[in-house]
């Protein structure tokens, strides 16, 4: 069951007010300014300017480490942290295994699709465009709709977790923290655009996995309270043999063979289809990654976040099973309530019971990253669709670069405010972040697979592109509702809707019905034969009126902001065709690993973990996110060791008053993957070029 009530509230928070305006405010000003300076150090150093293809697409040049850390702390919600403990609170050690195998999968199959997004629409901004340039007006209308229902929905659920979290920690009320979680984003996005969440990314994504092994290490190794896997081992059976876990294999919390458990792992993957198929997000990190990186960007970052909610939620969610019952624990000597676990309140209270006040501070931390870096995501996405696909089509198509640009801030502002505002609402209304998490699919998941199609079959038609997606919706929300209806007695609430099966019924017609849909209408308005020109045909946007603004020559700026030329288009499209390639084979592989090769053995045998092979699980998952910490922690520095050293010596010119530090005021751009950065800054041979130096 998720939601329908506003979880209970423990007598004494763990901090005071003051920590939770500190945090929320001060980080969020923190970042703002942060990305201020970077803006403006990019514009001085690197003639980079905001212009409207540079706040939507990073100009096209960012590397795969890059792109991997943004696709981890963007796939970081707040949920992923607190709904994955609460599974694991729920259903033991298969509920990390299901959030984290049923939420990576999409990840790494989007990769395949980015690609072809690259390959048939090359300067296309949004995914959104694409369909436009194929189907036309009404079929684009129906996918921002979604598009936007997306957004919507990860954003609710971001607010209304985090600042569940916020209010039992500190006692700040939940509608003011709904309000100041976005403060601060909406800030630096402005200022920032796409790049600002690349930058955040990887600063949110490197200090969640820092905190993520600061509690495992303390759940497994050093700490007072367990220490060990086989004290949280021990107190797991205890556990299970005083009240057997219905549905699980010998009532265990250590066995994967979970019923409620596998019925989640459908829900989730479907749910989570729809967050990253239909998220515009996804698409315009790929759409700024450079040709090469975009495909390793997005497995190195599938295969790095899996560990995030394995490892989180077998350790905090087990923690928090493991010391429910002692005086650490903030509730005790209650038990959690119902409406505490769906509000994702279980990692708060293990972050208490094992580490105190310094835990209640490391979990304000590891929230705010988490709900900021996929807050900033979302905003980019819709500022994006409103800008592009709605104002710049529909409303002003003659639109200059600078009107857009001024539209996209307007729009980051705008969302940010309304989402504030309705996450209130939603938190009144009973409606939790663990209710809409399994909701999500219900309502967009329908679309996933015409839009797939869109950019991967040319038969489909625009009657199975148009109509699917919203016939789709109608069956799915019948069959939740009828489904709640029938197990409830006629009785429909946020509690009863918000059960397993319900759920699954909407879920599940959401995401297969289409697959009934798009064949019939086929047959009955017949097959296309899409020839993919048209979305080819997407040009880039003009913005020389921003560049004279600036005092800049447009053909001198840092980035893709001019079309490629026969020669450069056809070496790219021979690089995008070979990742199509590689794509399609390794992302299957990876998929059918991870779904069905690794749990499936273990669900079917219905084993019950020994100790030995618990402590082993918890070792791969700390070894596995020591990987990850590698892969988005240190790799883009490497990458990008040349444009930091590059803006270092450039900084050091202009304190120490050595010349004029605008290097590459002159320099002749240099497009697409011969860009020797991560598109944060010009290549070397513009440095060489005015600095002498290597
Ligand atoms: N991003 C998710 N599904 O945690």
């Amino acid at each position: 069951m998720a939601g329908g009530n506003v979880p209970s509230s423990t007598s004494d928070k763990p901090l005071g007010q003051a920590w939770g305006y500190g945090i929320l405010l001060g980080l969020g000003f923190l970042f703002a300014l942060l990305m201020i300076f970077t803006t403006w150090m990019l514009k001085r150093y690197n003639n980079e300017l905001q212009t409207s293809e540079m706040f939507s697409t990073a100009g096209r040049t960012v590397k795969s480490g890059l792109v991997a850390a943004a696709v981890v702390s963007s796939w970081t919600w707040a949920a992923t942290l607190l709904q994955s403990s609460s599974i694991a609170f729920r259903y033991g050690v298969s509920g990390p295994l299901w959030y984290a195998a049923g939420a990576t999968v999409q990840i790494l199959l989007f990769a395949t699709v980015a690609i072809e997004l690259k390959r048939r629409a090359p300067n296309a901004h949004t995914f959104l465009e694409a369909v436009r340039a194929r189907y036309g007006s009404y079929t684009h209308f129906v996918y921002i709709v979604f598009g936007l229902f997306t957004n919507i929905l990860v954003t609710a659920m971001l607010l209304t977790g985090g600042s569940a979290v916020v209010t039992s920690l500190t006692g700040i009320s939940t509608a003011a923290a709904c309000f100041l979680f976005p403060l601060g984003v909406v800030i630096y996005t402005m200022f920032g655009g796409i790049k600002a969440t690349f930058f955040t990314d990887y600063i949110n994504g490197v200090i969640t996995l820092i905190i993520l092994l600061v509690f495992a290490f303390t759940t497994y190794a050093t700490g007072e309270r367990l220490g060990s896997p086989k004290a949280v081992y021990e107190r797991l059976v205890d556990l299970a043999a005083a009240s057997p876990v219905e549905g699980n294999a010998g009532g265990s919390y250590l066995t994967i063979r979970s019923k409620d458990g596998v019925i989640f792992f459908v829900i989730n993957i479907i749910g989570n289809f729809g967050t990253v198929f239909m998220d515009n997000g996804y698409y315009n990190k790929a759409i700024a990654a450079s040709p090469v990186h975009a495909l390793p960007g997005y497995i190195i970052g599938g295969l790095s976040w899996f560990a995030i909610p394995w490892l989180c939620a077998t350790t905090m969610g087990l923690a928090a099973l493991a010391l429910q019952n002692s005086q650490y624990f903030p509730t005790y000597p209650n038990s959690m309530d119902e409406a505490s676990i769906s509000a994702g309140l279980t990692l708060p209270y293990a972050a208490v019971a094992l580490l105190g006040s310094g835990g209640a501070v490391a979990t304000l931390l590891i929230v705010f990253m988490a709900v900021t870096s996929s807050f900033s995501s979302s905003l980019i996405a819709v500022s994006s669709i409103l800008t592009y696909d709605i104002y710049g089509t529909y409303i002003n198509p003659k639109a200059s670069g600078k009107r857009l640009v001024y539209i996209s801030h307007t729009s980051v502002g705008g969302f940010g405010l309304i989402m504030a505002a309705f996450s209130t609402g939603l938190y009144y209304a009973g409606i939790s972040m663990g209710w809409l998490y399994v909701f999500m699919g219900v309502i967009i998941s329908s679309a996933v697979l015409p839009a797939t199609l869109t950019l991967m079959w040319k038969g489909q038609n625009f009657w199975a592109a148009t109509l699917s997606p919203i016939l789709g919706l109608c069956c799915s929300i019948i069959a939740w509702l009828v489904t709640t209806s029938k197990l409830n007695d006629g009785v429909i609430t946020v509690a009863t809707s918000g059960a397993n099966l319900p759920m699954l019924a909407g879920n599940v017609t959401a995401l297969l019905s289409p697959v009934i849909f798009i064949p019939v209408l086929t047959l009955i308005f017949g097959i296309d034969d899409y020839d993919w020109q048209s979305m080819k045909n997407i040009r880039l946007i003009d913005d020389s009126d921003v560049a004279e603004a600036a005092h800049l020559d447009i053909s001198e700026m840092h980035g893709r902001h001019t079309a490629l030329s026969p020669e450069e288009e056809a070496a790219e499209q021979a690089k995008l065709f070979r990742a199509s390639k590689i794509a399609k084979t390794t992302t299957a592989t990876m998929t059918i690993i991870l779904l069905v090769l690794w749990p499936m053995p273990l669900y079917g045998t219905g084993y019950i973990f020994s100790q030995s092979f618990f402590t082993g699980w918890v070792v791969v998952g700390i070894i596995w996110l020591l990987c990850s910490t590698m892969a988005v922690g240190v790799y883009p520095l490497w990458e990008s060791r040349h444009s930091m050293m590059h803006n270092i010596r450039c900084m050091w010119r202009d304190i120490s008053g050595k010349g004029n530090p605008r290097l590459g005021r002159n320099a002749s751009v240099i497009e697409g993957e011969k860009m020797d950065d991560s598109g944060l800054s010009p290549p070397e041979e513009i440095n060489e070029k005015f600095t002498g130096e290597k």
